[in-house]
């Protein structure tokens, strides 16, 4: 069976209420228009009320960019996964490169995260990539290796491919407009599949999506959407303005 692709936007720490309004109000129509495609928008808790309440009904999915495994208690600062589908969230992003190095998340934080997001029956987001050391050092697949198998070492049990998303996002390919060629997409997304086969087999493998961050934009999403086994992007800079993001998510369609 064919996957579904997605096309996801995230606005990292990025936009006012109003901002928002008006992102969402635009984005809709786009993704009624955008038929056999996922769209999603990964904003800030502090819009995500409201983005989740306009999208409710439409075919916008609304997500967060972080959350913590507990449900409640004594962790200040922190959202849980009930508190995010309070508000209508349906996804979110899970080990983001940024969280990683900026904010110290472990694979092992990662890991609870995604189990955490899978039993509440959030989409999980999981994110993975390698800094330019890594890849000039010949280092790119253990590093990836290590991130997807402690997720899937902490996930008990059958888990339905459809109900979970990779993101590879090569570090040095984000927000620099150094986008990894379309063949090196290919060839680190097809090898996370394969790990993801031989870990949990074909239906799972076959089922789960696996999209491309860093650098997307309308002038690359074609050559990117091409490869076999990219099934969408995950866009920072190019999905802040909607137009922009709009052209991403009719690209998809061609998929
Ligand atoms: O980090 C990213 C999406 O999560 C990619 O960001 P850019 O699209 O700005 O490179």
């Amino acid at each position: 069976m064919a996957r579904r692709p997605i096309m996801a936007a995230n606005w990292k720490m990025n936009k006012t209420l109003r901002e928002a309004e008006d992102y969402t109000a635009a984005l809709i129509p786009r993704a009624e228009q955008a038929e056999g495609v996922d769209v999603a928008v990964f904003v800030p808790f502090t819009v995500l009320n409201e983005v989740a309440r306009m999208s409710a009904g439409t075919p916008v999915i609304a997500g967060a960019q972080n959350f913590y495994y507990e449900d409640s208690g004594a962790y200040t600062g922190e959202v849980s996964a009930p508190m995010l589908q309070d508000v209508g969230a349906r996804a979110v992003l899970i080990g983001h490169s940024e969280r990683r190095e900026i904010f110290s998340e472990s694979d092992d934080l990662v890991a609870k995260k995604t189990k955490r997001a899978l039993d509440a029956g959030l989409l999980p987001v999981v994110c993975c990539g390698e800094t330019k050391e890594e890849r000039d050092s010949g280092g790119f697949w253990e590093k990836i290796k290590t991130q997807i198998s402690s997720v899937m070492d902490a996930l008990e049990g059958d888990v339905d491919g459809e109900k979970i998303v990779f993101a590879y996002e090569p570090i040095w390919a984000i927000g620099t407009g150094d986008t990894a060629s379309p063949e090196d997409a290919q060839d680190a997304i097809g090898k996370i599949r394969d790990l993801l086969r031989e870990l949990r087999g074909d239906a799972f493998a076959d089922s789960v999506r696996i999209l491309y961050g860093g650098s997307v934009k309308p002038e690359n999403i074609e050559e990117i959407m091409a490869q076999p086994d990219v099934d969408g992007g995950l866009v920072g800079g190019a999905s802040l303005d909607v137009e922009s993001f709009g052209k991403l998510v009719e690209a998809a369609t061609r998929k």
